[in-house]
């Protein structure tokens, strides 16, 4: 059983999770999600408890795949924190349980499974959504999820040039020197985006940091920050003027502020482009609002348990 905490389960999902094998098994789920159908899939929506004393929120991921008999649960909690604090913004704990019994099989830390199942979300979308021909990567926000996303979008695409920008310079910086300098730092966002055909907000902003009169016509938007029904990332001139995609629609609806307050529509789950039952359009803008799925913490929980039991 794992039931390692913190630092050492960290290290220790980091190398049984790869992303060759997560992304294939996410779009299965996606797939399955969208299909709206329980006998397949039961997630409800997430269960948040707002800690408004310190600027955060607990939130309960319960999901259940029925054919892969999965079932699991993320317990996360997430804070807004000030420029300059060395606090962390994001804390999980994964339990993996036997559904037929109804024991704990397995504790793992949340926070790897959450930064590589999110980024690798986002890469789906821009496999389906991105112009045929992209060649510029713009990444603004330098946290675990930047460095997630710069990862997994590397290794599946082959970009002319990454660019980053963030709140504070110098975090810029030191995000790209931790890739080797191959990614470029900018000094504003409008700088950053311009001719950029993927941008990947990952900010703990609660304000928009993304402009629509900054985006190329045709670029695709992969926006996973701002998660509460008051927050935004992006302006109601990008969300107005995109094709919108989402994870889940319910979950869209109940907990973006970038589609709650502009009023945009949503056009498809990913999951229904998975299906073929909604069309992916690459050659309009497209914005992917991603909110996070306990389904997609629930295949990252099983493969890094058959990874571990297979090295046990
Ligand atoms: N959609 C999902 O499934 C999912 C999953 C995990 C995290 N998230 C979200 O992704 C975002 C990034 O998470 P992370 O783990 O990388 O966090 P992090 O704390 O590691 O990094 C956050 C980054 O955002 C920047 N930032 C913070 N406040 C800002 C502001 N007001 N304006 C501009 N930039 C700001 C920070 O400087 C830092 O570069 C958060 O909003 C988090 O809620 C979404
Ligand atoms: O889906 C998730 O895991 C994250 C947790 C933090 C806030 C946003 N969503």
């Amino acid at each position: 059983m794992l039931s390692h905490w913190r630092s050492s389960s960290t290290y220790e999902v980091e190398g049984l999770l790869h992303y060759k094998d997560l992304i294939p098994r996410l779009e299965v789920a996606l797939g399955k999600f969208s299909k709206m159908d329980s006998a397949e899939v039961i997630q409800p929506v997430r269960t948040t408890v707002p800690l408004q004393k310190y600027n955060g929120f607990l939130g309960l991921m319960p999901a259940y795949l029925v054919h892969e008999d999965i079932l699991c649960t993320k317990l996360v909690c997430f804070y807004k924190r000030e420029s300059g604090s060395t606090l962390p913004s994001t804390q999980a704990t994964v339990l993996l349980f036997d559904p037929e019994y109804g024991n704990v099989k397995a504790v793992m830390d949340g926070e790897v499974i959450t930064a590589k199942r999110t980024a690798a979300v986002s890469a789906i979308s821009a496999k389906l959504l991105m112009p045929a021909k992209s060649e510029v990567l713009t990444i603004l926000g330098a946290g675990h999820q930047a460095l997630s996303h710069y990862n997994v979008f590397t290794e599946t695409f082959s970009f002319k040039e990454v660019r980053v920008w963030s709140r504070r310079k110098e975090m810029a910086e030191r995000f790209a020197q931790s890739t080797q300098g191959h990614v470029t730092v900018w000094e504003s966002v409008e700088e950053a985006v311009n001719g950029a055909d993927v941008i990947v907000t990952v900010t703990g902003a609660s304000e928009p940091v993304l402009f629509g009169q900054w985006v190329k016509p045709g670029a695709h938007v992969a926006a996973v920050g701002a998660c509460r029904p008051d927050w935004r990332e992006l302006d109601d001139v990008l969300m107005r003027q995109a094709e919108v995609y989402v994870d889940s629609r319910e979950g869209a609806i109940a907990e973006s502020g970038d589609i709650i307050l502009s009023g945009a529509k949503v056009f498809a789950e990913l999951g229904e482009v998975l299906n073929g039952t909604r069309p992916a359009l690459r050659e309009k803008t497209t914005v992917f609002k991603s909110l996070g799925m306990g389904i997609q913490d629930a295949v990252s929980a099983k493969l890094v348990f058959e990874q571990w039991k297979s090295k046990h």
